[in-house]
């Protein structure tokens, strides 16, 4: 089977949840009282997709304003970008839409995009509707779903769908060995950390 390494990154608004997605996603757990992220921070997980295993190389960006010039070496390269917003955060929303822009004027020409609502299991203090969201992912072709890193609601589903979206390898690209030749896409990580 080949092992195909795809650079994925978390952009977002500054506690939107973007580390809790990823700790969800890669260890299965989830912490109230956690800190803004500073710098990124990288994990990985393997997922099978067919007669492929992807191995996401996933950066998981800070949110803070003032990391906000570091993005680009995150998301340059990157075969999908997961943008998170908080579904009882309007502002977060609005952020999203620039984190958009910003990766259409300067990413990579087929990144795969996935838009986050997180926090949904606060659906009482919701500032965001499914509809607006949709009109606007609709808009922007990218996949959608809301998620609750607290609750693990569709955070596995999330990167599923990252991974439908990726086109299959071209069998020519296949070693012999079923590794993936070294491509765009692949990165060479430099450090590991939550
Ligand atoms: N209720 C609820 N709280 C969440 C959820 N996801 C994250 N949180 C909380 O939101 C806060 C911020 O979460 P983080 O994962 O640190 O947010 P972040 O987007 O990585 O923030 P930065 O590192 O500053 O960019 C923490 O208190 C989390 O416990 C969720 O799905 N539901």
């Amino acid at each position: 089977m080949a092992i195909r390494e795809l650079k994925v990154c978390l952009l977002g608004d500054t506690g939107v949840g973007k580390s809790s997605i990823v700790c969800r996603f890669v260890q299965d757990t989830f912490d109230l009282n956690t800190l803004p992220t500073i710098g990124a921070s990288f994990m990985t997980k393997t997922v099978s997709c067919g007669n492929e295993l992807h191995k996401f190389l996933i950066w998981d960006t800070a949110g803070q304003e003032r990391f906000h010039s570091l993005a680009p070496m995150y998301y340059r390269g990157s075969a999908a970008a997961v943008i998170v917003y908080d579904i009882t955060n309007e502002e977060s929303f609005y952020t999203l839409k620039k984190w958009v822009k910003e990766l259409k004027e300067h990413g990579p020409e087929n990144i795969v995009v996935a838009i986050a609502g997180n926090k949904c299991d606060l659906s009482d203090m919701r500032e965001v509707t499914v509809k607006d969201a949709q009109e606007y992912v609709k808009f922007i072709n990218a996949i959608f779903v809301e998620t609750s890193a607290k609750n693990a609601t569709n955070v596995g589903e999330l990167f599923e769908r990252i991974s439908e979206q990726i086109p299959p390898l071209d069998p020519s690209q296949i070693n012999s060995n079923g590794a993936f030749k070294v491509g765009r896409h692949q990165v060479r990580p430099t450090k590991r950390c939550c």
